[in-house]
């Protein structure tokens, strides 16, 4: 006989995207994990909560407005709402309670709101009993949420991935472009319309993983301020020099080939992890960050790959097979000589999303 009261844990890994180069195309799934831990009693015949969803939180932000309790705003509960309703659900199951685990921080280009859309879907999928959404068409349901493929591919698929769009049919275009609003109503559209959100089209996004060499851990050196992704994507300009976009198409091309040889060529994998297409912009949020990419070099410091931003900032990504506290040292006391007060931790790649049955 089924159980009436059902466990499960979902672990999604935070991310670091475009590792320099590959600015909304490459992702790598870092070992610091989202856990969301999942109760539905289901001898419950009402619930008191919105949606039948009662949400606790310990971790980054906890108690804080950027983390709501209510999930008809929470950002992981309204994707699972999402998903649930392109199925014709309404609510969570009697009674579902999301305790969530979060030790990423917020806003510092490390994939938390990745992270929280990746975990989200696949909440959606778990509570509906939705088992023929594949890891491949979850993906889709990221895309309508989180635009750029690199960091819910990597959240989801785990490891280095290069991730692509393809390019839509007119009519799959016109449903990509439904605000958001629509797609995640909030609060959950205040009043239940009944109306099913736009699907997403199938096959939006797809990935491919490349090969990592064991010996190259990543050093996470996390300023305390936040940057939110939306306002380090609006001083990219429209339109590249040239020479610029030609300077990246280099670099991407030893990128992967780079990072996945052992043992690892720190000339080579310092040349491939530059950019020109996007921190250069957002150096005017982020003090310091031209200096330390271009002062930290493997000649002038022994065990260093490379350094870049991490996602869209402001922690700076220091790859390394070696002298972790040293490296993480340099760069705080860069951060330092512009008052910004820093962390680190020392991050290996992870595994994907994964869910656990008790
Ligand atoms: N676990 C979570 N639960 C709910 N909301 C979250 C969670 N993680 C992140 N978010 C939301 O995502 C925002 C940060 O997203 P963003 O600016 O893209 O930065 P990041 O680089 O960390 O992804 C937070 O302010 C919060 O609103
Ligand atoms: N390619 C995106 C990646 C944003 O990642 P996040 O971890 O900062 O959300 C960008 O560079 O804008």
């Amino acid at each position: 006989m089924a159980s009436t009261v059902e466990k499960f844990v979902i672990k999604t890994p935070c991310s670091s995207a475009n590792i320099g180069p590959g600015f909304d195309v490459i992702g790598l799934a870092l070992s610091m994990y989202l856990e969301l831990h999942v109760t539905i009693d289901r001898t419950k015949t009402s619930s008191t909560h919105p949606l039948n969803c009662r949400i606790t939180y310990e971790g980054e932000g906890e108690g804080t407005d950027e983390i709501s309790l209510d999930p008809q705003v929470n950002l992981l509960t309204r994707v699972a709402l999402y998903v649930l309703r392109c199925h014709d659900q309404r609510t969570f199951p009697l009674e579902t309670h999301v305790h969530i685990k979060n030790p990423i921080p917020l806003g510092r280009g490390l994939g938390s709101s990745g992270a929280a859309v990746v975990a989200g879907v696949m909440l959606g999928k778990e509570v509906g009993g939705l088992h023929h959404l594949t890891l491949e068409r979850l993906f889709d349901f990221c895309l309508m949420i989180e635009r750029h493929p690199d960091n819910v591919g990597a959240a989801l698929f785990g490891g280095f991935v290069g991730t692509y769009l393809m390019p839509l049919a007119p009519e799959d275009a016109a449903r990509v472009e439904v605000p958001l609003s629509e797609v995640l109503p909030a609060p959950a559209g205040g009043v239940d319309t009944g109306v099913r959100p736009p699907e997403p089209p199938h096959g939006i996004g797809h990935h491919i993983k490349f090969p990592w060499a064991p010996e190259i851990k990543a050093v996470a050196i996390i300023p305390e301020f936040e940057v939110p992704t939306a306002k380090a994507r609006e001083v990219l300009p429209a339109q590249y020099p040239r020479p610029d976009v030609t300077f990246n198409l280099q670099r991407i091309a030893l990128l992967p080939v780079a990072l996945g040889h052992s043992p690892p060529n720190p000339q080579l994998i310092y040349l491939a992890m530059q950019d020109k297409l996007h921190q250069p912009y957002r150096q005017t949020l982020i003090p310091g960050l031209t200096e330390i990419v271009a002062s930290m070099t493997p000649a002038s410091q022994p065990g260093l790959l490379g350094v870049c931003l991490s996602g869209a900032g402001p922690t700076i990504l220091a790859l390394a097979t070696s002298n972790f506290d040293e490296i993480a040292d340099r760069i705080i006391a860069r951060f330092k000589q512009n008052n910004i007060v820093c962390n680190w931790k020392l991050l290996e790649p992870a595994e994907g999303t994964t869910v656990t049955r008790a």
